[in-house]
């Protein structure tokens, strides 16, 4: 078969600045406006050393992007891969700034990374890059200047180092300058579950909008961490059938669902692989199964031109960001598949994060049933929000939720006297 190379350009900072030019020009925005968002207002490029396990020193690099922070201090993930890269980096902290403008956050967007594989670090070393890079980027971060997050391959323990790195240099314990920590020192209820909850909402509305049951509707997911894994575990409570789901190491399916119990515990002890070769497909056959449901969630450009021709599935709910290109958006649009918006679909986690910093500035901590009422609550308007926002504009979800963010980002902007 031949491989068909796409010419569309994947590179995620030149899709975001696509994406706004989109809307902007839907709404009617000014130019100068358009130009002040197309780039990131702060960027910082650091490297560090890192003392290994065998003695030797490493040196690590990473980046810290903020984009906007007309609406609030800065907020977003932290990610190690070993891809990372600036333009990347950047292209995240751009999504983070709308994300936080569709779910109306009082934040503007950032993001950071470090170009690294941690699955191949020891503990010891992870902990060191984690320390090292908070250090480096540490004049820049803060409580009400920009408040980092878990993203791929980062977890709440590297959360609760990075804190205390933070609190050590600024001697005083500092718990709102990152989110997504352990519970015991000023971590939120819910905040693991939350962008698969988050997720999960925007699939039930707009299920609902299409006048389909979820009840047995079958389910692939791209990406078996915190988003991907999570989102299985609670569409499967409401019924919905599990039928493929992949990680970095490949993928399995079974037309009749998965069985999710036995997918977890290979997840955690062994392989999903495991789970039988009967079972395993190839990865990207996962993303053009007969489905009612896809859920990207892994990296980003999972779909491009090269594949949304072929994708069968009647909703797709980013729960990664950037997963899809904008030429695939046009020819899943042509093909009639509803595309949840990475910056509505994947909102909840930082919807959670914003409640664990209000909870640490407090010092006063509320219940998972409250967090996860002010989530859905959010999560349910705003889906809403966006939805009519797309009839008003005659576009689609991802158009109307850029344009929600434009508003509100530019309304700031205007109001602070910048534009
Ligand atoms: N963790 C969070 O709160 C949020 C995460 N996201 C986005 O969700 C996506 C996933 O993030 P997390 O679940 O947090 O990361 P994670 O590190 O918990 O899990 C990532 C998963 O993706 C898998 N993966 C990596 N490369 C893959 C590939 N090529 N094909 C299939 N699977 C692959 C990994 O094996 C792992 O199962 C990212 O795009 C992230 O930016 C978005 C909003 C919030
Ligand atoms: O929880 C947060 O602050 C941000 C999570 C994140 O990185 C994202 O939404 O992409």
């Amino acid at each position: 078969m031949d491989v068909i190379i796409t010419k569309e350009n994947l590179n995620p900072y030149e899709i975001v600045k696509k994406q706004i030019e989109t809307a902007a020009a839907k709404l009617g925005l000014e130019l100068h406006i358009v130009e002040v968002l197309k780039r990131p207002m702060r960027v910082l490029s650091v490297s560090f050393p890192v003392k290994m396990d065998d003695g030797t020193i490493r040196v690590f690099e990473g980046y810290r992007s903020q984009h906007n922070d007309a609406l609030g201090p800065t907020k977003g993930g932290i990610r190690f891969h070993p891809d990372v890269t600036l333009d990347e980096v950047k292209a995240l902290s751009m999504w983070m700034s709308f994300k936080c403008g569709v779910v109306g956050l009082p934040y503007g967007g950032g993001k950071g990374g470090v170009v690294c594989d941690p699955r191949t670090l020891s503990p010891g070393e992870l902990e060191r890059v984690s320390r090292g890079f908070i250090e480096a980027i540490s004049q820049i971060i803060g409580p009400d200047k920009d408040i980092p997050a878990p993203d791929v391959y980062t977890n709440p323990q590297i959360m609760g180092w990075m804190m205390d790195t933070y609190s050590r240099i600024k001697q005083s314990f500092s718990p709102g300058v990152i989110t997504g920590k352990p519970l015991i020192i000023g971590g939120s209820k819910g905040r693991n579950e939350a962008t698969a909850r988050g997720c999960v909402i925007t699939i039930q509305e707009a299920m609902k909008k299409l006048g389909r049951p979820l009840k047995d509707a079958t389910v692939a997911i791209q990406g078996f961490g915190n988003a991907g894994r999570i989102a299985s575990r609670l569409l499967s409570e409401l019924g919905c059938k599990i039928v493929a789901v992949s990680d970095s190491k490949g993928a399995i399916y079974d037309p009749n669902g998965l069985d999710l119990g036995k997918v977890e515990y290979l997840k955690d002890h062994r392989s999903l692989l495991d789970y039988g070769v009967e079972y395993q497909i190839d990865p990207s056959a996962l993303l053009e199964l007969k489905v009612d449901i896809l859920i990207p969630a892994a990296l980003e450009n999972a779909i491009t031109s090269n594949n949304a021709g072929r994708v069968q599935a009647k909703i797709i709910a980013e729960a990664a960001n950037g997963p899809i290109s904008p030429e695939a958006d046009r020819i899943l649009a042509d093909k009639n598949i509803l595309v949840i918006p990475d910056i509505l679909a994947n909102a909840g986690g930082v919807t959670v994060s914003y409640f664990e910093w209000v909870q640490n500035l407090m010092n006063y901590y509320w219940s998972e049933k409250e967090i996860n009422m002010k989530l859905a609550d959010i999560m349910v308007n705003s889906f809403h929000a966006v939805y009519e926002a797309a009839q008003e504009y005659s576009t689609d979800l991802r158009t109307a939720a850029y344009i929600i963010s434009l508003k509100r980002i530019t309304e700031a902007m205007k109001a602070r006297g910048w534009v």
